[in-house]
C-alpha cells in the first residue's frame, strides 16, 4: 500500500469528525492522521510528511482540499478526498464519495489523472470563485453557523442589498464586457457546490477557465435563474455570459472575494492564470 497521510479539518460542515477517526483506525493500524487547527499547521505537517508520503488525504470541505492542494502543486504527490464539507464541490466534481472503503481500495489502486488549478493573483483556487454578489455572501455566510440553509437565507437578504459591481478588462479583446454585472466567477470545474451548476461546461482538463458574468435580474426572476443553475442550464441563460480563457486580467471596485467559498479580500488589477495539469488526484 502507498504511504498515506490524512488531514482532517475539525471545522468543516458539521464539526462532526470522530466518526471519521474512529472507522480510519479500525481499518488502518497506526493510521498517518492529523486533525489541523489551522491553515499553518496543515502546512507545517505536509512539510513535515512529504518525503515519507505518497497520498495526502484531504477530510473537510473545498477550503480544506484546497489549504492541501495549495502544498502538492506541481510535485509528484497525490491529492485525494474524503468529503466532509457542507458544499463539496470540488469533491463532487472528481468523483469522491463519503465512502471509506471505497477510498481506501482506490489508495491502494493509486491510480491518478492530473488536472489543472488556477491562481487569482497570488492565491490559489482549485474549484471555483468569484467576487460580487457571491462574495459578499459567502463574507455574511461565514458570521452564520453556515449550512445550506443559512446559505439560501443570506443569499436572498444580500440580494436585496446588493449594488452591482464593476468590471472592467485589460485587454482590448474584452473591453466589450467591460461594465456593471451581480457576480463575476471564475471556474475550474462546473459547480459551486450542492450541484449548483454556474458553469455546466467547464473542465478541469482543457487548460481554460470559465469567466462566468452575471448581469443583475429582478428578483422575481431568482427562480428560474437558480432552477436553470441546478439542472445544468445556465448556459441559455440571457443575463450570463461565459469566457474560456487560459489567462485574463481586469479590475473590479470591490476587494470582496470567495476562493474555493473562503472569504479573501484581493485588491485589483486582479490577474486569472490557469496551471495546466498542475494537481494529480486519485481516480
Ligand atoms: N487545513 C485547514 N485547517 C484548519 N482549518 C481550515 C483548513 N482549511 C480551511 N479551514 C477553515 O475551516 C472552515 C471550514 O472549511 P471547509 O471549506 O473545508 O468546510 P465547509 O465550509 O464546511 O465546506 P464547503 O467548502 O464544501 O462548503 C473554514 O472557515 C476555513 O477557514
Amino acid at each position: 500500500m502507498k504511504k498515506v497521510a490524512f488531514i482532517i479539518n475539525p471545522y468543516s460542515a458539521k464539526k462532526n469528525y470522530q466518526p471519521f477517526v474512529d472507522s480510519l483506525k479500525k481499518r488502518i493500524e497506526k493510521a498517518n492522521f492529523y486533525i489541523s487547527e489551522s491553515l499553518e499547521g496543515t502546512e507545517t505537517f505536509i512539510k513535515e510528511n512529504f518525503e515519507n508520503t505518497d497520498i495526502f488525504v484531504a477530510v473537510g470541505g473545498d477550503g480544506t482540499i484546497s489549504s492541501v492542494a495549495k502544498s502538492l502543486i506541481n510535485t509528484g504527490k497525490i491529492l485525494a478526498i474524503f468529503p466532509a464539507g457542507s458544499g463539496n464541490g470540488f469533491s463532487n466534481e472528481t468523483n469522491f464519495t463519503k465512502n471509506l472503503d471505497g477510498l481506501l481500495a482506490k489508495i491502494k489502486a493509486c491510480q491518478f489523472r492530473e488536472i489543472d488549478t488556477f491562481k487569482v493573483n497570488d492565491q490559489l483556487s482549485i474549484n471555483v470563485s468569484g467576487t460580487g454578489f457571491d462574495g459578499k455572501v459567502v463574507k455574511e455566510f461565514e458570521k452564520t453557523s453556515r449550512g445550506f440553509k443559512n446559505y439560501i437565507q443570506v443569499s436572498i437578504k444580500t440580494f436585496f442589498k446588493y449594488k452591482p459591481i464593476n468590471v472592467k478588462f485589460k485587454s482590448e479583446k474584452f473591453k466589450q464586457h467591460d461594465g456593471e454585472y451581480l457576480m463575476l466567477n471564475v471556474a475550474n470545474t462546473r459547480q459551486f457546490g450542492n450541484n449548483a451548476y454556474i458553469a455546466p461546461h467547464a473542465s478541469t482538463v482543457d487548460g481554460l477557465v470559465e469567466i462566468v458574468l452575471v448581469k443583475k435580474f429582478p428578483l422575481t426572476y431568482g427562480a428560474l435563474f437558480a432552477t436553470r443553475m441546478f439542472t445544468k442550464n445556465l448556459k441559455e441563460d440571457k443575463y450570463v455570459t461565459y469566457l474560456s480563457v487560459p489567462e485574463i486580467e481586469f479590475s473590479v471596485n470591490t476587494k470582496d472575494w470567495h476562493l474555493d467559498g473562503e472569504y479573501n479580500e484581493i485588491s485589483s488589477p486582479v490577474h486569472i492564470k490557469v496551471l495546466p495539469k498542475s494537481l494529480k488526484i486519485l481516480v
